[in-house]
């Protein structure tokens, strides 16, 4: 949390009334629904298959049009703007990123700023900022081809294409779907890191509850028809669900689920022993001896961890080698409690390194804190029963 918030680039979107009713079909898909979506803020689309999710997200960019009521963005109805308009206002992130196979990272990117004219000098230097928002080197990647890419690096193409016209709101369906569960909790963190410096509105539909739970400020619950069932912040929808419908959808009031509400940041994080790569192998083992640790956190010249070695493993070097960062499963400071138990199952510390803003290390929250708070919450719920 800090203080100093961004200033919100986001547009409010407001549905009134909105309804669409697919040829053929006898209850409309979307029922007339209204909604405000503030400037700023993640609202994550939740609901039983054929709800009406997807339908909803996309009439507000007009992929699909509405059969009747409105859709303003920042007020304005998108009825009257124009597709060029359209893609300044929203951008859009898909499943897997649905990069164009045959182009480039850097094309890929630079698709809607073409659309929209923008000159070539400016485009570059966005695909490059860009890059380096959704963490890949721009060097490395921007000349690849999705097929060169893991999921996960795909999907960081998707959001960057998706943010190339710096759109005031971004639309997302089921973006993290299609990658591995580590892979989407990493993503999961890039976005809300983000969406820190960039304060966008972004609308997200996932099937995943605790997704929900952990990306959005608030969740839209919808029954079929897209009508809406509940639609408020996480914790108040896991507090006091509206009704029967809502509780066994999100499964409220479990600890575990509890646990998607925490973050890594609201425990406090222990101080392990640090070596940057080059040291002294001697002086970085006779240091982490003293403290009374048998394992120290790599640092990199810019102060993210590399690796975590134990000291045994050093000792065969006369200067502290470098890691491959991709093999340290390192959690954002943003990652839910929920996550900090996954990575823990992958960690022989039984603990894991936690990152804050640009990946920097912050410290190590261990398994017993992540337990302990656990007990906390616990105890905390049985006062409330009685
Ligand atoms: N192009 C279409 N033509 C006819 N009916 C459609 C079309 N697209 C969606 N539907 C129907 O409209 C309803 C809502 O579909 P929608 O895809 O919006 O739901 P959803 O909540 O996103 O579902 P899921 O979670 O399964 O993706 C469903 O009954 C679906 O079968």
């Amino acid at each position: 949390m800090t203080t100093d918030q961004p200033e919100v680039s986001g547009a409010e979107i407001a549905l009134e009334n909105v309804t669409k009713r697919y040829p053929g079909q006898k209850a409309a898909a979307v029922d007339g629904l209204t909604l405000t979506i503030p400037a700023g803020e993640i609202v994550m689309f939740v609901g039983p298959s054929g709800c009406g999710k997807t339908t909803s997200l996309k009439m507000i960019n007009r992929l699909i049009e509405p059969s009747s009521g409105t859709i303003r963005i920042g007020g304005q109805d998108v009825r009257q703007q124009g597709e060029n308009e359209l893609r300044r206002q929203v951008g859009y992130v898909i499943q897997g990123g649905s990069l164009f196979p045959h182009m480039t990272v850097a094309k890929n990117i630079a698709l809607v700023p073409k659309l929209l004219g923008w000159d070539a000098d400016r485009i570059e230097q966005r695909v490059v900022d860009l890059l380096d928002l959704v963490g890949l080197d721009p060097a490395k990647y921007r000349g690849r081809y999705p097929r060169e890419l893991s999921g996960g690096q795909q999907q960081r193409v998707g959001v960057a294409r998706g943010l190339a016209a710096d759109p005031p709101v971004i639309l997302m369906d089921e973006p993290f779907g299609a990658v591995d569960p580590i892979t989407r909790q990493r993503l999961q963190d890039e976005l809300l890191s983000i969406q820190r410096e960039l304060r966008k509105t972004i609308v997200c539909v996932t099937h995943d509850i605790d997704e929900a739970i952990k990306l959005g400020d608030r969740i839209l619950i919808l029954r079929e028809g897209a009508e809406v069932a509940q639609y408020d912040t996480p914790e108040n929808v896991l507090a006091a669900p509206a009704d029967d419908f809502v509780s066994d959808f999100v499964g409220s009031g479990s600890t575990l689920k509890q646990l998607s509400l925490a973050r890594v940041s609201s425990i406090e994080l222990a101080d392990r022993p640090t070596a940057w790569v080059g040291e002294s192998t001697g002086e970085v083992v006779a240091r982490a001896e003293a403290e009374g640790h048998d394992a120290v956190v790599v640092l990199d010249d810019r102060g993210r961890p590399l690796g975590w070695p134990w000291l045994r493993q050093l000792r065969g070097h006369d200067r502290v080698p470098s890691y491959d960062a991709e093999k340290l499963n390192t959690l954002d400071s943003r990652a839910t409690l929920n996550d900090a138990l996954d990575t823990m199952l992958t960690s022989s510390h039984g603990a894991a390194v936690v990152t804050g803003d640009r990946d920097q290390y912050l410290g190590v929250i261990s398994f017993e804190a992540v337990t302990d708070h656990m007990r906390q919450l616990e105890r905390e719920a049985a006062a409330h029963g009685e």
